[in-house]
């Protein structure tokens, strides 16, 4: 694991940009595509406007990337709370990126039928792949989830499917979510944590036991690829490192 610390959010979104940056010019070297699955939550919000700017606009071949989300909230595309929504506001909307390359979790559909849909259009992707996404972004509630793999659920404990949908008692939603098992084939997994609020859980995540129903975030590691956090001061206070 690498660990990334930054003075705050926006050092360490100009950092992560340029990191994005880099790796999808490298990639893109050795194959035609680039896959990414976007992070929901509000953190990656000021990472998505960067890259939506110079220099990042048009130094990234936009084109040759594949979008995906990491989790969905049940709720309309119009809604604020949607993440892809806001993916397209911030940064979509202005990439030019070819709509058929960007793979939204329907939420016009049942939430069982959208996670059916696309474990579907995963599997046209990496069956017969060594490794699925190029890139994951994640960020890490103050609980410990991240994707919507929350603390104590049974989702936690899903070793097969790639993608499920259940309901979240606790915010009245239903959810569609990638897995670990999924997200554990990737090439590479990027976090994203910042402030105080997250500092004790991101010590239990990388410094405690392993124990994922209460920290989730654990269950990420990759099997065959890079996992990097990147963090800012605040969050990183309470780590051992
Ligand atoms: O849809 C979501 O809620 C997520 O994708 C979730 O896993 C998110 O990344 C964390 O809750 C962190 O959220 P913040 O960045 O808002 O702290």
């Amino acid at each position: 694991m690498e660990l990334h610390i930054a003075k705050d959010i926006q050092q360490l979104s100009e950092n992560l940009a340029a990191f994005i940056s880099q790796k999808i010019q490298d990639v893109l070297q050795q194959q035609e595509i680039f896959t990414f699955v976007l992070s929901g939550g509000s953190t990656p919000k000021s990472l998505y406007a960067l890259l939506a700017r110079e220099p990042y606009i048009d130094m990234i071949p936009w084109a040759r990337v594949h979008f995906f989300w990491g989790d969905e909230r049940a709720v309309p595309f119009e809604d604020a709370r949607n993440n892809a929504r806001m993916a397209f506001d911030v940064l979509l909307d202005k990439t030019g990126t070819p709509p058929e390359n960007i793979h939204v979790m329907r939420t016009d559909i049942e939430p069982e039928a959208a996670a059916a849909e696309y474990e579907k259009i995963l599997h046209r992707y990496f069956d017969g792949k060594t490794n699925t996404f190029d890139l994951v972004l994640l960020g890490m509630g103050d609980d410990g989830h991240t994707l919507s793999l929350f603390p104590g659920l049974p989702i936690v404990h899903e070793k097969k499917a790639w993608v499920k949908a259940f309901f979240l008692k606790a915010q009245d939603m239903y959810r569609i979510t990638l897995t670990a098992p999924v997200t554990n084939l990737a090439s590479s997994v990027v976090f994203m944590a910042t402030g105080a609020g997250k500092a004790l859980t991101l010590q239990g995540v990388i410094n405690g036991a392993p124990d994922p129903d209460r920290y989730p975030s654990q269950l990420i590691r990759p099997e065959n690829g890079e996992l990097h956090w990147f963090v800012d001061e605040a969050a990183a206070e309470a780590l051992q490192v």
